[in-house]
């Protein structure tokens, strides 16, 4: 990253990118619980945008479909870094999206432009003036690319296999080989989408955390938001 503009805590936005599995929502949440600051995962809003399709009967293989329904759901994200929660025209949906069935379906639903184009104006509504750690796939290179602290959070297949195998709730389980095929397939999806693609911004600070604990990952990122914004 270059040195540049330094920011108050207050209104900093720390963009967190990375592909599935890196950490990126466990490690933005302890960021944002240790320094104050709110915390928006814009992958759980893609999620529930495609739990609300799948619900509805919507052709989730079907472009033109997903494009004309879009608009149709009311999505409300929370930003608490403690209660991280989301809501679908008022009902609680945080344990839902998180089914294998939404995660093989999101990457088909959030590369539609006029999906992207709605969630990234609410993003951007809620970053508002700052003051909050967001992460996803394009935080750095398209929703807030003005952000001054951008971290790119990187982990080997393995381990990201591993970690995401581990958390599967028991009616979601299955083998390590079956998660990290899973987990290929999304990530070569969110990278070869035509609208903002997963990418590592220019100025973004690489960080990988195959070999480091959570806690040493968030040690890190908050020093670096200390170093950019002289706090
Ligand atoms: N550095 C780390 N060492 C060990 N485990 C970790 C580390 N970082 C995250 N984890 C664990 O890996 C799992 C996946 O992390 P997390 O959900 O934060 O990743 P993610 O990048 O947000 O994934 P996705 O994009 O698929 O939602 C979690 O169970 C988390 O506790
Ligand atoms: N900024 C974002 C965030 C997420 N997505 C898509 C691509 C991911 O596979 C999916 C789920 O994200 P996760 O909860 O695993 O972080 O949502 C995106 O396209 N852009």
């Amino acid at each position: 990253m270059e040195p540049s503009h330094h920011k108050s805590l207050a209104t900093v936005v720390v963009a967190i990118d990375g592909p599935s599995g890196s950490g990126k929502s466990s490690v933005s949440r302890g960021v944002a619980a240790r320094l104050g600051l709110r915390y928006l995962d814009t992958g759980a809003m893609y999620r529930a945008m495609t739990w609300w399709m799948l619900r509805h009967g919507v052709d989730v293989t079907d472009a033109g479909q997903i494009a004309a329904a879009c608009g149709k759901p009311n999505l409300e994200s929370g930003t608490d870094p403690d209660q991280p929660k989301i809501t679908v025209d008022g009902e609680d949906v945080s344990a839902p999206i998180r089914t294998r069935e939404v995660t093989n379906a999101v990457s088909a639903v959030s590369a539609v432009p006029e999906v992207r184009a709605r969630l990234v104006a609410m993003q951007r509504e809620i970053i508002g003036s700052g003051g909050i750690v967001v992460e996803g796939r394009d935080i750095g290179t398209v929703v807030a690319p003005e952000a001054p602290v951008k971290i790119f959070l990187t982990a080997s297949t393995e381990a990201r296999a591993w970690r995401r195998n581990a958390e599967l709730a028991p009616d979601q389980a299955t083998s390590v080989a079956v998660t990290r095929a899973e987990i290929v397939r999304r990530d070569r999806l969110d990278s070869s989408r035509a609208t903002s693609p997963l990418a590592m911004a220019d100025d973004a600070y690489e960080l990988d955390t195959t070999d480091l604990t959570l806690e040493q990952v968030i040690d890190r990122v908050v020093a670096l938001v200390h170093e950019r914004t002289c706090a």
